[in-house]
């Protein structure tokens, strides 16, 4: 059994001490970075955009996983794999064609991963699963950072994670929106193979600890 993997969401960084934050994750036990591209028409929210992806780039040494909260995405792909991106994940519901998008992904030469909103059924996916190389449950509505874990988000991922056993795919569950050392264990008791952190890692006293922690939880 795999060790789960965190990706600390540099949403929550402190964006004048960019480099500095990024550095620290770096150094941490995390296992990716975890970017969050936020529209303002998607979400109601804009986050950054391709120059400070490219920042970020520079000086990251994890793989890049990129979260993608934008309408029409297939504009994108090629620029984020330009730009480094290991895993581009896109919206479900942002998506007119999403077997076309995820094959446009993987002919980039990047992993290809599907997000779902949390009032998103997980059976939508049964006929892509096998194209996929990762499902994204958001566990809040995506837009904006620290907000409270929905609950119901345990049983979407057993759910999942029951789909991916009978279909026999590889695909990875990630978990985003309220996570932290709390609920760590329960998200991966119930399938969970990435978690992503915002801002329980960078409110943290000492986020490289924080991670630490939610990085040694046990696999059962
Ligand atoms: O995609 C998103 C929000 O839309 C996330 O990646 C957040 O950035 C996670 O932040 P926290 O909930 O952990 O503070
Ligand atoms: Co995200």
């Amino acid at each position: 059994m795999n060790q789960v993997k965190i990706a600390p969401s540099l949403l929550a960084a402190d964006f004048g001490n960019l480099q500095r934050d990024v550095e620290m994750v770096n150094e941490s036990d995390a296992a990716w970075h975890h970017l969050d591209i936020m529209d303002g028409v998607f979400v109601p929210n804009i986050s950054y955009g391709m120059p400070v992806v490219k920042a970020i780039a520079k000086h990251a040494s994890k793989p890049l996983d990129a979260h993608l909260m934008i309408i029409d995405p297939d504009r994108y792909i090629q620029t984020f794999a330009d730009l480094g991106v290991y895993l581009l994940t896109v919206h479900y519901e942002a998506c007119q064609h999403l077997h076309r998008t995820v094959q446009a992904i993987r002919a980039a030469g990047m992993k290809a991963g599907v997000a779902l909103n949390p009032h998103t059924d997980v059976s939508l996916l049964k006929f892509i699963l096998k194209d996929l190389d990762l499902v994204l449950v958001m566990s809040v509505n995506p837009g904006f950072g620290g907000q409270s874990f929905i609950p119901a988000t345990y049983d979407k991922i057993r759910t999942l994670k029951k789909m991916l056993k009978d279909q026999e795919s590889s695909a990875l569950i990630e978990v985003d929106g309220g996570v932290g050392p709390d609920n760590a264990s329960k998200l991966i008791d119930a399938g969970a193979d990435v978690l992503v952190a915002g801002s329980s890692v960078f409110k943290a006293k000492d986020p490289k600890a924080i991670i630490a922690e939610m990085a040694s939880v046990k696999v059962s």
